[in-house]
């Protein structure tokens, strides 16, 4: 990463993916929960290719068989056998073939079935290869392990480690089968298709490395370009496209569920004197810091925070009545006011402080009007004197 590229990570510390991005990757490893969604990400970028893989394996472990059974002369113990191991190279194939069309649950199992499934592939291939090898038939096509080398590193999405271990296991297979089957004579031809393989190895691992490289970097800037896409650069919460995306599909899901909703809106009171007072850096600090703040009450999994506007935010509460987010709200006020931020215009000591709107979703009502619920209610907050929530449609405001 050249100087410039690594100024302009540092701007996304605040992001997994910038970090990650900043640390580098030249091991091909990330983070445990980043390698896992990139192994996600492999697996889907892949689904094409391994559904190629899987098909050519069919085709071609058909054909094999096809012209050993119709032009080679065997024994029927070695036909059996042949089969058998045929056979099983065609049902790995249809396996994965299978997991491609499957739930997501089965080709999250991927990860570890493929680096299996190639292994035993390739195994089986050097076992029929060194076959034909012992009884010195000579075959027009050989070297069978030395493709399964180079698919281990292309078509199923596994990672570069995974698949260099499935390729390294496949030439000591070969390697351990040929030193028990073939007798000494035979070896020094057979020291060629290991020298092969390996060369095939280098080859498949090397530009497996530079592809896989390239393949983390752009998940990474994908990922960022979402984040970036869907924060506020200023406080790292929700911007407003996502909040808004978040209240319809939040709304949607509490009409179907039948399940309450609760929308807050918070207005940073007497923002623009302090701002005045004090300068837009040190307001831009009590952003950030008020941000802070109001990710720690959104909770659950389905809760949202998001800076929705200058000084206004917004917590959407899922599963949660008004009565819940009332006390909520002054949760909010009371932390607030414990954290020991004071407003430059007022006597010393005065805490800054917040108006609060809050409004429940009702049956069959839209998230534009559950919005405008709340902005009432917090515009009523606001001219009874700040400093307060307000419940919307509820008869008083409470101080
Ligand atoms: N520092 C900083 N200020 C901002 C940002 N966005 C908006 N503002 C300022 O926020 C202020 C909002 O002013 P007003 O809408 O009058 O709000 P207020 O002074 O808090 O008044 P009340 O809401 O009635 O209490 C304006 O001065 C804006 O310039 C920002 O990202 N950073």
């Amino acid at each position: 990463m050249d100087a410039q590229e690594s100024q302009s990570t540092a701007e996304f510390l605040d992001t997994p993916y910038g970090q990650q991005l900043h640390a580098g990757f030249r091991r091909l490893l990330f983070t445990k929960t980043l390698e896992h969604e990139f192994r996600q990400y492999l697996q889907r970028q892949a689904l094409a290719s391994q559904r190629l893989g899987a098909l050519l394996l069919l085709l071609v472990v058909s054909l094999y068989l096809y012209s050993e059974i119709s032009f080679l002369v065997m024994d029927d113990d070695w036909m059996a056998e042949l089969v058998m191991l045929r056979a099983c190279q065609a049902l790995v194939g249809l396996t994965v073939l299978g997991m491609t069309f499957s739930g997501r649950h089965a080709r999250t199992q991927a990860h570890w079935f493929y680096p299996l499934a190639l292994l035993l592939v390739g195994a089986i291939a050097a076992r029929i290869d060194i076959h034909y090898a012992a009884v010195e038939q000579t075959l027009s096509f050989q070297y069978g392990a030395g493709l399964l080398i180079v698919c281990s590193f292309f078509f199923l999405g596994i990672t570069f480690w995974r698949s260099l271990v499935s390729a390294s296991l496949i030439v000591i297979v070969d390697l351990v089968m040929a030193l028990s089957i073939l007798q000494p004579g035979q070896m020094p031809e057979h020291w060629i298709a290991v020298s092969y393989y390996v060369l095939l190895l280098v080859i498949g691992a090397t530009s497996r490395y530079g592809h896989e490289y390239s393949q983390r970097e752009q998940f990474l800037v994908r990922k960022l370009l979402g984040w970036v896409a869907e924060h506020d650069a200023l406080t790292g919460l929700a911007n407003r496209r996502s909040y808004d995306s978040s209240l319809r599909r939040l709304a949607a899901l509490a009409h179907r569920e039948r399940r309450a909703l609760t929308l807050m809106l918070l207005d940073l009171d007497n923002f623009k004197a302090y701002n005045d007072l004090l300068g837009h850096p040190a307001g831009d600090e009590l952003l950030r810091r008020f941000a802070c703040l109001l990710a720690g009450f959104a909770r659950r999994p389905l809760d949202f925070a998001a800076r929705v506007g200058g000084e206004e935010f917004s917590v959407l509460l899922y599963d949660c009545d008004g009565e819940a987010a009332a006390r909520l709200a002054g949760q909010i006020r009371q932390a607030l006011n414990d954290s020991g931020l004071q407003h430059p215009a007022e006597a010393e000591g005065t805490p800054i402080t917040v108006s609060i709107g809050i409004a429940v979703l009702a049956p069959g009502q839209s998230e534009g009007a559950l919005y405008k619920c709340a902005d009432t209610a917090l515009y009523q907050a606001k001219q009874a004197g700040k400093d307060r929530f307000v419940l919307h449609d509820a008869v008083s405001a409470e101080r």
